[in-house]
């Protein structure tokens, strides 16, 4: 049994951003943003020093973000589901690096739906560097691409169970995994692309721990792990099929599906000859909207998948679809995937590095 701990008494401020920390790397002419129902609304840049113990903006303390503190929108029913376990107060915190992305604000939700805690820090693209966004009263500071190194270790030694969640952008998963790595901070990294095999092998040889996974939706998660389990016990069965992959996503994404990459491995494995190159990747709104079926509110997220094969002679045909719009089925799994990790750390166990799949396995499902 896991020895990872859940406090039954009343939440405390875990971390906070000392000063020493605020000294060292102070964030020169902050920005605020402010996302409300989606949208981002920029609010007149002031010239701040980094979050100290003592410091406001708007009046507000910008010290630390506890889970006692409440997002100002009404909880859908994920997030009604995942306010059961705040009850459990789960002691570690998280740092969600891409925070004023797509992802990142939805995993703060579900992060602080769930009872953890959030790192007022974030480190995201050099353009955001210097900006403070608040997400419902959630007040991030952001980081460029410089002094991470520093930052992170000043972090993890204030917020020594912190875990980090990465949702950036497949140019940045390498050298995120190596600085989590150097640093030696748990990470769940969501982010597709970049060299996967590099990536593996730098938190292998770094022995540190990760859930690695590019695709966070359990069901979805369910269903490739099924295609592996059929690829396992009847390699060839599919021999001499055709296929046909189309996926459609928001237009803004940078790469293919990474999802899709995992699924065509199965049916590789099943006898079907296919090249990642023949995938068809959609990000045309008006195509989405005619060809693919995407809801015109779930443009701007989306993730369409349909795999259609076809026998050598045409006389049998299937079809596989996984369809999901928004972002709340990844972001809930992410945060599965974040306390899978933290009772791995706490236990010490000899393996490092997991896959959703083994989040599956190991129930760690609320
Ligand atoms: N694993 C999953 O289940 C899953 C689900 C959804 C999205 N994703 C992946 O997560 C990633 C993010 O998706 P999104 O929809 O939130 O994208 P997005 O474009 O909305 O957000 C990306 C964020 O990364 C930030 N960023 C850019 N460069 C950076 C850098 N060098 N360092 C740190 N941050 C940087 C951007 O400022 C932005 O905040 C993509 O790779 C996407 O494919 C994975
Ligand atoms: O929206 C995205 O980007 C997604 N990326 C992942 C992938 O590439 O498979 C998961 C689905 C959403």
């Amino acid at each position: 049994m896991s020895s990872f701990s859940i406090l039954k008494s009343p939440p405390k401020p875990l971390f906070f951003v000392s000063n020493q920390l605020e000294k060292q790397f102070p964030a020169s002419d902050l920005h605020v943003s402010q996302f409300i129902n989606g949208q981002q609304f920029h609010k007149p840049s002031i010239s701040k020093p980094f979050a100290s113990t003592s410091s406001s903006i708007n009046n507000k303390p910008i010290t630390a973000i506890t889970a006692t503190q409440k997002i100002d929108k009404p909880l859908s029913s994920s997030s009604l589901m995942l306010s059961s376990v705040s009850e459990e107060n789960l002691a570690f915190p998280i740092m969600v690096n891409g925070c004023t992305g797509k992802m990142g604000k939805a995993i703060i939700e579900a992060g602080v739906s769930a009872g953890l805690q959030v790192v007022p820090v974030s480190f995201g693209s050099e353009s955001k560097s210097g900006q403070i966004v608040e997400v419902g009263v959630k007040e991030i500071h952001i980081y460029g691409p410089t002094r991470r190194e520093n930052i992170l270790t000043s972090l993890l030694n204030e917020n020594p169970n912190m875990i980090v969640i990465d949702f950036t952008v497949p140019a940045a998963v390498n050298a995120n995994a190596e600085l989590y790595s150097k640093v030696g901070v748990p990470f769940v990294m969501g982010t597709t692309g970049g060299d996967r095999e590099m990536l593996y092998n730098t938190v292998e040889d770094s022995k540190g721990y990760a859930v690695i996974s590019p695709q966070m939706g359990k069901q979805v998660v369910a269903f490739i792990a099924a295609m592996d389990i059929m690829a396992e016990q009847f390699p060839g069965a599919f021999f001499g099929y055709s296929l046909e992959v189309i996926e459609s996503h928001q237009a803004s994404k940078l790469d293919p599906s990474g999802t899709a990459k995992d699924v065509i491995k199965c049916f590789q494995k099943l006898g079907i000859s296919y090249e990642l190159d023949q995938m068809q990747q959609i990000r045309n709104p008006e195509q989405q909207l005619e060809m693919v079926g995407v809801p015109e509110e779930h443009l701007q997220g989306h993730a369409f998948h349909v795999y259609h094969l076809t026998s050598p002679d045409k006389t049998v045909s299937f079809e596989f679809q996984h369809n999901v719009c928004g972002t709340s089925i990844y972001a809930e799994g992410a945060i599965d995937a974040a306390i899978f990790l933290a009772k791995k750390v706490q236990s010490k166990a000899d393996r490092c590095i997991y896959s959703m799949i083994d989040v599956l396995r190991e129930g760690n499902m609320r």
